[in-house]
């Protein structure tokens, strides 16, 4: 669905995408993992056939976007990072428009957006004002405007930041039945929730490069132990970090990493490690054991957080 070989975006002198690979396969759901300025958003704006490519190569749907810009843009979907809704409109008529602007007779739209309307749970709210929707309500139109023309393939910037836990959910749930109705995916996130909820497969960005790539468990297994242990304690001595606990506790984990606000250990058995920790008469004053994360992975290769 998606070849890039070497693909570069700049602008003026500052290259936002520094040569990437990527290939993305029917009907799968692929990610963009990484940090705000990766490069995620240039790369799909190139991906959508909006933005030029700098340098390298780049095919969607087996077309280029340099030559047939107009074709790719007719066959995939394009839900942006902001709302760009008409909030001049009702619900119904932002997605009736949008139908219009593709082509679409005006009893095939009729019919597509009553569809569209039920898929995203906004049926009863067909003739409300865009501006009287929830931040969830907005997202779910956007993403049913670009359903509008049947895509095979459907880009999403961001498809859930800005969004409470419970609108998320509704959104994920959304989008795995599209994957389930064949419709490939391509999402950009620094969610690593999201992406392991959502994607079969991601490249993890940073910095306008791909770091790594593979399935979530792949990249976890990879990149980590399996479990992590962490430990908080309390800010006792102005300007003592937790990085002076990190003698105390080394030899217990394969890694240990130090973040402004806890020690993670990592570990095979965290529960283990945990009672190690406690033996040796050090009282963190809050502990939790976890599974590893793709926010781990990125860690691991970044030495940075994704959301700081
Ligand atoms: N039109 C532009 N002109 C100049 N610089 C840009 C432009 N668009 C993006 N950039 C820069 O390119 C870098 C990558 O931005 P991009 O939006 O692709 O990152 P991102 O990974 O999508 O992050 P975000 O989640 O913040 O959108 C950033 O440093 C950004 O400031």
């Amino acid at each position: 669905m998606i070849e890039a070989r070497g693909l570069r975006k700049s602008f003026g002198g500052f290259e936002a995408v520094r040569g990437i690979d990527v290939e993305v396969r029917r009907g799968e759901a692929f990610g963009f993992l990484g940090p705000n300025g990766a490069g995620k958003s240039s790369t799909m704006r190139m991906v959508a056939a909006v933005s030029p490519v700098t340098d390298g190569r780049l095919r969607i749907l087996g077309l280029d976007p340099a030559v047939d810009g107009p074709a790719i843009r007719a066959r995939i979907g394009v839900c942006p990072q902001e709302d760009t809704l008409d909030t001049e409109l009702s619900v119904r008529d932002n997605l009736y428009v949008y139908g219009r602007y593709f082509g679409m007779g005006r009893r095939e739209v009729r019919e597509r957006v009553g569809e569209l309307l039920d898929f995203v749970q906004l049926t009863d709210k067909a003739d409300a004002r865009v501006d009287d929707l929830s931040g969830g309500m907005k997202r779910r139109l956007t993403i049913a405007r670009s359903l509008v023309n049947s895509p095979e393939l459907l880009l999403l910037d961001e498809p859930t930041t800005g969004l409470d836990p419970q609108a998320r959910h509704v959104v994920w749930e959304r989008l795995f039945r599209l994957k389930q109705q064949g419709v490939t995916l391509v999402l950009t996130t620094h969610y690593m929730d999201e992406a392991e909820q959502l994607t079969d497969r991601l490249v993890v960005m940073d910095k306008g490069l791909v770091v790594a790539e593979g399935s979530p468990l792949q990249l976890i297994r990879e990149h980590s132990t399996r479990e992590v242990a962490e430990l908080r304690f309390g800010v006792a001595e102005p300007g003592a970090g937790h990085d002076r606990h990190v003698e105390r506790v080394a030899d217990l984990a394969e890694r240990v990493e130090v973040l402004p606000d806890r020690l993670l250990l990592y570990t095979a058995d965290g529960e283990e490690t945990l009672a190690k920790v406690h033996e040796r008469g050090l009282e963190p004053v809050a502990t939790l054991v976890r599974r590893a994360t793709l926010e781990d992975v990125f860690l691991r290769l970044t030495g940075r957080t994704l959301v700081d």
